[in-house]
């Protein structure tokens, strides 16, 4: 019997990476007692966008086992690691860029992390815009000091379910920072380095905007898995999108996806929907980037951030908190492709040794 429910497992792909469940590795238990089946399926991210595509095919797969009356489907997950963890204990360090300021970028990145750890990952929050870190308000810890632990690192500040770090609790509040280029530097090499970020699944850092120093260290400092971009859909803030992809390019990081946002507003008197900069407008940044989600003016995510508490958490039902956890999820989706896919390509290049030692 268990083999004849491997068997009609390895019919079930996995909707994203093309392959199917059984040769993932993805199935935990496969059980069939009294012709009730139990399968646990342990997936590559908990915020995994397919779930429930999945599960639909993983019953009616083994409902046709002859002796299966009943399926029950639960569920794990796992995050599988790039093919070099990007720091010790942190599987995925994820870019959130912009071309631009004030498109939301920062507003993404809390939103993205408060997501992925209510799905229930391990996420770290890198406020890397140090000249305008926002990141410790919209968690509601903008008087919060980072201390140092008993190895003499900093140890990240824990809201809402995540860890994180913002320049915003190192600096005396309302001070501007005067730094200059190997300065940032080294702050950044040591947000990263320096602080005990402890086991994490992703590890979110939210750049200044543009295409500066900051983001050119970072990239050069640790392996990150991809960057996702934050624009608004109109042409002044496109072509600033564009920059930032291409500095991304140069400087090898994978651009994961591209978020719109400000995409559109619906008037919460008519339900009239206004597409005030041009909804859309990123699909012109070209079809090679996938669009990980269009999220809508909304009132929620302004004041909730405003009040410390991500709308993703504080609003999940609103249009634009659904929003914000489609991104969470795609982005997820998009990193375990990824993964996946590296760990394949390197399985396959050690392929030819293996075969000589046999
Ligand atoms: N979808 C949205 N609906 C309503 N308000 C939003 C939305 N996204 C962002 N905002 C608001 O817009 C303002 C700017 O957002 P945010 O600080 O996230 O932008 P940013 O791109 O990170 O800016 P900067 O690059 O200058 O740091 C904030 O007040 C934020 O609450």
């Amino acid at each position: 019997m268990h083999d004849a429910v491997m068997s009609a497992l390895k019919t079930v792909n996995d909707p994203e990476l093309h392959r199917d469940l059984v040769s993932l590795g993805m199935i935990e238990r496969a059980e069939v007692v009294d012709g009730v089946a139990q399968i646990k399926v342990n997936l590559t991210t908990p915020a995994c966008p397919l779930k429930g595509q999945i599960e639909e095919d993983v019953r009616s797969a083994v409902l046709k086992v002859p002796g299966v009356h009943t399926v029950q489907v639960s569920f794990g997950a796992t995050v599988r690691p790039a093919a070099q963890p990007a720091l010790p204990g942190v599987k995925h360090v994820l870019l959130v860029g912009s071309g631009k300021g004030g498109v939301g970028k920062s507003s993404v990145a809390v939103n993205l992390a408060a997501s992925l750890a209510r799905d229930g990952a391990r996420v770290g929050l890198l406020d890397a815009d140090v000249y305008g870190p926002s990141v410790a308000h919209m968690l509601g810890q903008g008087a919060a000091r980072v201390s140092a632990n008993a190895d003499r690192k900093m140890q990240p500040i824990e809201a809402h379910g995540l860890r994180f770090i913002s320049m915003a609790n190192l600096s005396p509040a309302g001070q501007a920072l005067v730094w200059r280029g190997p300065m940032l530097h080294s702050a950044v090499q040591q947000f990263l380095k320096d602080a005990a970020w402890g086991e994490l699944d992703y590890l979110i850092v939210d750049l200044p905007p543009g295409t500066g120093d900051v983001q050119l260290s970072l990239t050069q400092t640790v392996q990150v898995t991809g960057a996702v971009i934050v624009t608004t859909p109109q042409d002044v803030a496109l072509i600033d999108a564009a920059r930032a992809i291409d500095m991304f390019r140069k400087a090898s990081v994978p651009v994961l996806g591209i978020v719109e946002n400000m995409s559109y507003f619906v008037a919460p008197d008519t339900g009239n929907t206004y597409d005030l900069f041009g909804r859309g407008g990123s699909r012109k940044l070209g079809e090679q980037y996938p669009l990980l989600g269009e999220v809508p003016i909304d009132l929620d995510v302004r004041q909730d951030a405003d009040a410390g508490v991500p709308a993703v958490l504080a609003h999940p039902q609103t249009v634009a908190a659904q929003a914000l956890i489609s991104v969470a999820r795609n982005l997820a989706g998009q990193v375990s492709v990824l993964a996946v896919n590296r760990a394949l390509a390197q399985s396959l290049e050690e392929l030819p040794d293996q075969l000589t030692v046999v």
